[in-house]
């Protein structure tokens, strides 16, 4: 018996001759924040990828809540507990935030046809829950289209919420946003962990984010672990100071 809501167990992953990612093993623990890192190409992208169901393994298993689910397509994959949310947010831009939640709300029951429907306070109540966990009630209204990264993101964690995960990949969350948004997207992130309890598994480039918010980290090279642990012991790492001093000596 084992505590991990996901298990990767030998998992790679070819394009041809390349070996993107090489005998991955890692198990992400109920109730944690994981953190996926290593340099560009490292494979994270891959392996969330994979897990999401985007990409099948070329080895491996892996397990959600113990079942296999390689082989799954990406909405069953969703509708098994696993939400993830991509670098290129899947909204409706001309749809209201609001209306964005509602319909996220709606898909999970199965009942996208009523969507047009001129019933518009389904599910308000549920969608306006939502949105108030990502300090998003004073932007109902506005076209989601027009949001900035930050918001976007926020917007995107409460759609994502709307499926009731057990499981968020989130791929590098922050990108692309200021100071002030990254701040306030990895508070959100914390939150949506210690009050439902969602596990998160994400990558992340910022370093300082990272080391502030996971409980564990998997450190990824060239397609292959090189260490796991708490950020305490990952710091300390020799190996991962060389490879993230040699990478800060590169830019
Ligand atoms: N569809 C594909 N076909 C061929 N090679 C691919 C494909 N997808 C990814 N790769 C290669 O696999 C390697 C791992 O890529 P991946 O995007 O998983 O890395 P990453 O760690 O997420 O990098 P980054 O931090 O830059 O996003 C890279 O060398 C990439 O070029």
């Amino acid at each position: 018996m084992t505590d991990a809501v996901l298990e990767l167990r030998g998992v790679s992953k070819t394009f041809g001759p390349f070996k993107a990612v090489t005998d991955m093993s890692l198990s992400v623990l109920k109730g944690e924040i994981h953190a996926l890192i290593g340099p560009n190409g490292a494979g994270k992208s891959t392996l969330l990828n994979m897990v999401a169901g985007g990409l099948p393994p070329s080895a491996g298993e892996i397990l959600f809540a113990g079942r296999s689910i390689v082989g799954l397509p990406p909405h069953q994959i969703v509708h098994a507990g696993i939400a993830r949310s991509f670098q290129i947010t899947s909204i409706f831009p001309k749809l209201s935030v609001i209306e964005n939640v509602r319909i996220a709300l709606m898909a999970r029951q199965g009942r996208c046809r009523s969507l047009f429907a001129p019933a518009a306070g389904v599910m308000q109540d549920d969608a306006l829950a939502l949105l108030e966990q990502v300090h998003m009630e004073r932007d109902l209204d506005r076209p989601a289209g027009e949001l900035a990264a930050g918001d976007r993101k926020r917007l995107e964690f409460a759609m994502a919420l709307a499926g009731a995960p057990e499981l968020m990949l989130l791929d590098e969350p922050t990108a692309g946003m200021s100071p002030e948004e990254r701040s306030l997207v990895t508070a959100i992130i914390r939150k949506i962990n210690a009050t439902r309890g969602v596990t998160v598994l994400f990558t992340e480039h910022d370093i300082d984010m990272v080391f502030s918010t996971a409980h564990r980290i998997t450190v990824m090279h060239q397609g292959s672990k090189l260490t796991e642990g708490e950020p305490a012991a990952v710091r300390a790492n020799p190996r991962v100071r060389e490879l993230y001093l040699g990478e800060a000596a590169h830019a």
